[in-house]
């Protein structure tokens, strides 16, 4: 559907706003058409601005009035986070709470629509709580879902000074004079622009151009996962170990059990089923720097003495797990798929299926991508029989969901 005269980008005109949508926005109607509207709250009524109509199904655009604004409405704390603004946080025009609902209400609508599941039918049976559930803010940040991002990135405008990028574009933002709202205190403003920044858990913030430079440490619990600055690792100081112990309390392993850890980065999962007994264990990573930083930290977790097998396999996991007569062709009592954003997909989820996990943990940081490999364990005969969802980027449309899988 093209734009009627008068009604492209720039134009503006009043919607009453409906619910929120996965993507970081919420939908309005316009003379019958779909608009996704930024910035605005489920049942306000706005002035939107158009900002885009190159799809057929349906437009984008900013709310840049609030004539009816909603209970839960907030100033967003960082100057430059409104329309037009940085692209980084789509939702601090909500209070923190209000950002944990709409969040919740995006992940039961992906499992509705796409994992076809009967979302109250869930809660009833305690299967999820049907919350997002905030993280402790790190000691020293203002709280408020500020000051956690701990990896970061700022360009550089034309004239050489620190910016972000806005939503959907190459735009640049200059970053504003109190720097990042949403980074830890030692990120918050670059050393020089452009510039990519890690703050480990442990040591100083690093900086780098391209990619933060030299290696750190992470320290969860009691062990410490060693990794390059550039490589992957959560970003949200608590959430590693707030993943780790979700995953192995949900996975219950029996010393004994065998433990898959697919997408293992540099062995997180993998280290929490060692420490619970689990042998057999092994990894699946497609980045060869990430393999070998995981077989150095998972070799000083198991320790010298009677050290579990620990087996680690850098590829691709569609063709680790396709190699007949490999070291994964056998049963696995348990399995973690912690994959990118794009999710397992039906191959892998068949893949985990066939060696027939006792259970399976799945931390997914797109819910539509969960839901739709949820709907295909189910095909499978594997029913969802826990759900936990955290805030993990507060201000950000972001989440993450640990679901666990049984067989029927
Ligand atoms: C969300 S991260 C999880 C890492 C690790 N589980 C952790 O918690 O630190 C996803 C990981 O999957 C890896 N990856 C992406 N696609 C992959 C694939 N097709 N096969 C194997 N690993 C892949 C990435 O390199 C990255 O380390």
């Amino acid at each position: 559907m093209t734009a009627a005269p008068g009604e492209g980008v720039g134009a503006t005109f009043e919607v009453e706003v409906g619910p929120v949508a996965h993507g970081g926005h919420c939908v309005a109607r316009h003379q019958g058409r779909v608009v996704f509207v930024r910035h605005a709250l489920p049942g306000e009524r706005v002035r939107v601005q158009i900002t885009d109509t190159g799809h057929d199904r349906f437009w984008r655009g900013d709310a840049v009035e609030v004539l009816d604004p909603d209970p839960d409405r907030v100033t967003p704390p960082c100057p430059v986070a409104g329309p037009g603004g940085c692209g980084g946080c789509d939702l601090q025009h909500a209070a923190p709470a209000a950002q944990r609902r709409l969040k919740a209400a995006v992940l039961a609508e992906q499992l509705t629509r796409l994992g076809g599941l009967d979302v109250d039918r869930l809660v009833e049976a305690a299967v999820w709580s049907g919350t997002v559930d905030a993280l402790p803010d790190p000691p020293g940040a203002p709280g408020e879902g500020l000051g956690w991002r701990t990896r970061v990135h700022y360009r550089a405008d034309a004239e050489g000074r620190p910016a972000m990028l806005a939503h959907r574009s190459h735009e640049l933002v200059p970053l504003p004079a109190e720097g990042c709202r949403i980074a830890v205190p030692e990120l918050a403003r670059p050393p020089h622009a452009p510039a990519e920044g890690v703050r480990p858990s442990t040591g100083p913030a690093v900086w780098g151009v391209g990619a933060p430079d030299g290696r750190i440490v992470e320290e969860v619990g009691g062990g410490r996962f060693g990794l390059a600055a550039a490589g992957f690792w959560q970003v949200h100081p608590a959430a590693a170990a707030l993943l780790q112990r979700t995953v192995v309390t949900a996975l219950d392993p029996q010393p004994g059990e065998s433990a898959l850890d697919l997408y293992c980065g540099v062995g997180l999962f993998a280290a929490g089923l060692l420490a619970a007994g689990c042998d057999p264990v092994a990894g699946v990573e497609a980045s060869r720097a990430a393999v070998d930083d995981a077989r150095a930290n998972l070799a000083a977790a198991a320790g010298a003495d009677q050290a579990p097998a620990v087996r680690l396999v850098a590829g691709r996991v569609d063709r680790a797990l396709g190699r007949r007569g490999g070291p994964l062709d056998r049963r696995w009592d348990l399995v973690v798929l912690d994959p990118p954003r794009s999710g397992a997909g039906r191959a892998v989820v068949e893949q985990v299926v066939a060696r027939r996990p006792r259970a399976v943990g799945y931390v997914a940081c797109d819910p539509a991508a969960l839901g739709r490999d949820l709907a295909t364990f189910a095909r499978l005969g594997y029913r969802l029989a826990g759900l936990r969802a955290f805030d993990l980027f507060p201000m950000t449309q972001h989440l993450e969901a640990v679901a666990t899988l049984v067989r029927d």
